[in-house]
Protein backbone atom coordinates (compact mmCIF):
# COMPACT_ATOMS: atom_id res chain seq x y z
CA UNK A 1 0.00 0.00 0.00
CA UNK A 2 1.37 3.22 -0.88
CA UNK A 3 2.04 5.87 1.88
CA UNK A 4 2.21 9.47 1.46
CA UNK A 5 3.80 12.04 4.22
CA UNK A 6 1.61 14.98 3.75
CA UNK A 7 4.46 17.45 4.75
CA UNK A 8 7.25 20.13 3.95
CA UNK A 9 9.19 19.13 6.78
CA UNK A 10 12.67 17.47 6.30
CA UNK A 11 12.62 16.46 10.09
CA UNK A 12 9.17 14.24 9.47
CA UNK A 13 10.42 12.74 6.98
CA UNK A 14 13.65 12.12 8.67
CA UNK A 15 12.13 10.54 11.27
CA UNK A 16 9.90 8.57 9.23
CA UNK A 17 13.01 7.28 6.86
CA UNK A 18 14.81 6.16 10.04
CA UNK A 19 11.77 4.03 11.10
CA UNK A 20 12.16 2.05 7.75
CA UNK A 21 9.26 3.06 5.96
CA UNK A 22 8.79 3.13 2.49
CA UNK A 23 6.76 6.17 1.43
CA UNK A 24 6.68 9.51 -0.64
CA UNK A 25 6.17 13.16 0.31
CA UNK A 26 3.99 15.57 -0.75
CA UNK A 27 3.98 19.00 0.56
CA UNK A 28 0.50 20.38 2.30
CA UNK A 29 -1.29 23.50 0.81
CA UNK A 30 -3.38 23.50 3.93
CA UNK A 31 -3.73 26.20 6.11
CA UNK A 32 -2.60 26.03 9.68
CA UNK A 33 -5.21 27.26 12.46
CA UNK A 34 -4.03 28.77 15.75
CA UNK A 35 -7.07 29.36 17.81
CA UNK A 36 -5.54 29.50 21.77
CA UNK A 37 -9.38 28.66 22.89
CA UNK A 38 -9.26 25.65 21.38
CA UNK A 39 -7.66 22.90 23.66
CA UNK A 40 -3.72 22.23 22.81
CA UNK A 41 -4.13 18.36 21.61
CA UNK A 42 -7.68 19.46 19.68
CA UNK A 43 -5.71 22.32 17.90
CA UNK A 44 -2.77 19.95 16.74
CA UNK A 45 -4.56 17.04 15.58
CA UNK A 46 -7.06 19.61 13.45
CA UNK A 47 -4.26 20.79 11.92
CA UNK A 48 -2.80 17.55 10.93
CA UNK A 49 -6.34 16.43 9.51
CA UNK A 50 -6.41 19.48 7.32
CA UNK A 51 -3.07 19.00 6.22
CA UNK A 52 -3.40 15.46 5.28
CA UNK A 53 -7.18 15.69 3.91
CA UNK A 54 -5.62 18.16 1.58
CA UNK A 55 -3.45 15.60 0.31
CA UNK A 56 -5.84 12.64 0.36
CA UNK A 57 -8.14 14.10 -1.92
CA UNK A 58 -6.38 13.57 -5.12
CA UNK A 59 -4.73 10.40 -3.67
CA UNK A 60 -7.22 8.31 -2.58
CA UNK A 61 -5.45 4.78 -3.44
CA UNK A 62 -2.87 5.85 -0.59
CA UNK A 63 -2.65 6.18 3.08
CA UNK A 64 -1.52 10.04 3.75
CA UNK A 65 -0.41 11.22 6.99
CA UNK A 66 -0.46 14.69 8.11
CA UNK A 67 1.27 15.67 11.05
CA UNK A 68 1.34 19.54 13.45
CA UNK A 69 3.44 20.10 16.10
CA UNK A 70 2.89 23.54 18.58
CA UNK A 71 4.79 25.15 21.93
CA UNK A 72 2.36 25.63 24.47
CA UNK A 73 3.05 27.74 27.29
CA UNK A 74 0.64 29.76 29.58
CA UNK A 75 -2.44 28.84 27.79
CA UNK A 76 -1.08 30.11 24.46
CA UNK A 77 0.13 27.98 21.02
CA UNK A 78 3.83 29.00 19.35
CA UNK A 79 4.20 28.01 15.53
CA UNK A 80 6.69 29.12 13.23
CA UNK A 81 7.80 32.53 14.29
CA UNK A 82 7.41 35.16 11.61
CA UNK A 83 11.48 37.07 11.76
CA UNK A 84 13.99 36.32 14.01
CA UNK A 85 12.54 39.22 16.18
CA UNK A 86 9.64 36.97 17.48
CA UNK A 87 12.04 34.17 17.36
CA UNK A 88 14.03 35.77 20.26
CA UNK A 89 11.03 36.73 21.98
CA UNK A 90 9.79 32.84 21.97
CA UNK A 91 12.73 31.60 23.45
CA UNK A 92 13.06 34.53 26.30
CA UNK A 93 9.61 33.15 27.13
CA UNK A 94 10.44 29.46 27.16
CA UNK A 95 13.88 30.21 29.26
CA UNK A 96 13.94 29.08 32.73
CA UNK A 97 10.61 27.24 32.44
CA UNK A 98 9.04 24.01 31.83
CA UNK A 99 6.88 23.79 28.37
CA UNK A 100 4.41 21.34 26.57
CA UNK A 101 5.13 19.89 23.25
CA UNK A 102 2.30 18.51 21.37
CA UNK A 103 2.50 16.94 18.05
CA UNK A 104 -1.09 15.71 16.79
CA UNK A 105 -1.05 13.04 13.81
CA UNK A 106 -3.63 12.25 11.31
CA UNK A 107 -3.91 9.33 8.89
CA UNK A 108 -6.62 9.34 6.29
CA UNK A 109 -7.02 5.63 5.04
CA UNK A 110 -8.27 4.51 1.30
CA UNK A 111 -12.10 4.38 1.23
CA UNK A 112 -12.01 7.45 3.91
CA UNK A 113 -11.06 5.89 7.32
CA UNK A 114 -9.69 8.78 9.56
CA UNK A 115 -7.40 8.04 12.93
CA UNK A 116 -6.26 11.28 14.87
CA UNK A 117 -4.14 10.75 17.73
CA UNK A 118 -1.60 13.18 19.42
CA UNK A 119 1.69 12.79 21.92
CA UNK A 120 3.06 15.68 24.49
CA UNK A 121 6.31 15.99 25.63
CA UNK A 122 7.46 18.01 28.84
CA UNK A 123 10.55 20.47 27.73
CA UNK A 124 12.55 22.31 30.24
CA UNK A 125 14.37 24.77 29.28
CA UNK A 126 17.73 26.28 30.90
CA UNK A 127 18.12 30.03 31.81
CA UNK A 128 18.93 31.89 28.57
CA UNK A 129 20.15 35.40 28.41
CA UNK A 130 20.34 37.50 24.83
CA UNK A 131 23.43 36.14 24.84
CA UNK A 132 22.52 32.41 24.59
CA UNK A 133 19.75 33.24 22.60
CA UNK A 134 21.93 34.78 20.18
CA UNK A 135 24.57 31.82 20.34
CA UNK A 136 21.95 29.30 20.11
CA UNK A 137 20.57 31.37 16.74
CA UNK A 138 24.36 30.58 15.52
CA UNK A 139 24.43 27.55 15.50
CA UNK A 140 20.20 26.38 14.34
CA UNK A 141 17.76 28.61 12.15
CA UNK A 142 14.98 28.62 14.56
CA UNK A 143 12.42 30.44 11.79
CA UNK A 144 10.95 26.91 10.83
CA UNK A 145 10.22 25.27 13.63
CA UNK A 146 8.00 25.69 16.07
CA UNK A 147 8.13 27.59 19.25
CA UNK A 148 12.14 28.84 17.51
CA UNK A 149 14.07 25.81 18.28
CA UNK A 150 15.20 22.72 17.07
CA UNK A 151 15.81 20.23 19.89
CA UNK A 152 18.02 18.25 17.44
CA UNK A 153 20.02 21.32 16.21
CA UNK A 154 22.13 21.98 19.28
CA UNK A 155 19.40 21.18 21.60
CA UNK A 156 21.81 20.95 24.47
CA UNK A 157 22.45 24.68 24.52
CA UNK A 158 18.57 25.10 25.05
CA UNK A 159 17.30 22.02 26.86
CA UNK A 160 18.35 20.80 30.23
CA UNK A 161 16.23 17.53 29.94
CA UNK A 162 12.75 16.33 28.77
CA UNK A 163 9.82 13.94 29.98
CA UNK A 164 8.37 11.86 27.14
CA UNK A 165 9.57 11.22 23.70
CA UNK A 166 12.56 12.96 21.53
CA UNK A 167 11.03 12.36 17.99
CA UNK A 168 7.68 13.68 19.03
CA UNK A 169 9.26 17.51 19.93
CA UNK A 170 11.34 16.82 15.92
CA UNK A 171 7.80 16.63 14.71
CA UNK A 172 6.74 13.10 14.58
CA UNK A 173 5.85 10.61 17.52
CA UNK A 174 6.85 7.73 14.89
CA UNK A 175 5.70 4.70 17.42
CA UNK A 176 2.57 5.52 16.86
CA UNK A 177 2.45 6.31 13.43
CA UNK A 178 3.80 2.74 12.96
CA UNK A 179 1.27 1.76 15.43
CA UNK A 180 -1.35 3.08 13.36
CA UNK A 181 -0.69 1.71 10.17
CA UNK A 182 -0.65 -1.50 11.59
CA UNK A 183 3.23 -2.00 11.38
CA UNK A 184 3.92 -1.91 15.59
C1 LIG B 1 9.82 22.12 18.86
C2 LIG B 1 10.47 21.67 17.57
C3 LIG B 1 9.84 21.80 16.34
N1 LIG B 1 10.45 21.42 15.19
C4 LIG B 1 9.79 21.57 13.87
C5 LIG B 1 8.99 20.37 13.41
C6 LIG B 1 8.09 20.97 12.35
O1 LIG B 1 8.76 20.91 11.08
C7 LIG B 1 7.96 22.43 12.79
C8 LIG B 1 6.55 22.76 13.28
O2 LIG B 1 5.81 23.25 12.23
P1 LIG B 1 4.59 22.47 11.58
O3 LIG B 1 3.63 23.52 11.14
O4 LIG B 1 4.08 21.40 12.49
O5 LIG B 1 5.24 21.73 10.32
P2 LIG B 1 5.93 22.34 9.04
O6 LIG B 1 5.27 23.63 8.61
O7 LIG B 1 7.41 22.38 9.26
O8 LIG B 1 5.68 21.21 7.96
P3 LIG B 1 4.25 20.70 7.37
O9 LIG B 1 3.16 21.57 7.89
O10 LIG B 1 4.41 20.79 5.88
O11 LIG B 1 4.14 19.26 7.84
O12 LIG B 1 8.86 22.63 13.87
C9 LIG B 1 11.73 20.86 15.22
O13 LIG B 1 12.29 20.52 14.15
N2 LIG B 1 12.34 20.69 16.42
C10 LIG B 1 11.79 21.08 17.60
O14 LIG B 1 12.42 20.91 18.67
Amino acid sequence: MKVILASSSPRRRELLSEAGLDFEVVASPAEEIHDASIPLAELCEKNAELKAAAVAVDCREAIVIGADTLVWIDGDPLGKPKDMEEARAMLRRLSGRIHTVCTGVCVVFPGGEVRRFHDLTQVHFRVLDDEAIAAYFREANPLDKAGAYGIQESGDLIVRGIEGNFDNVMGLPVAKVLEALGIR
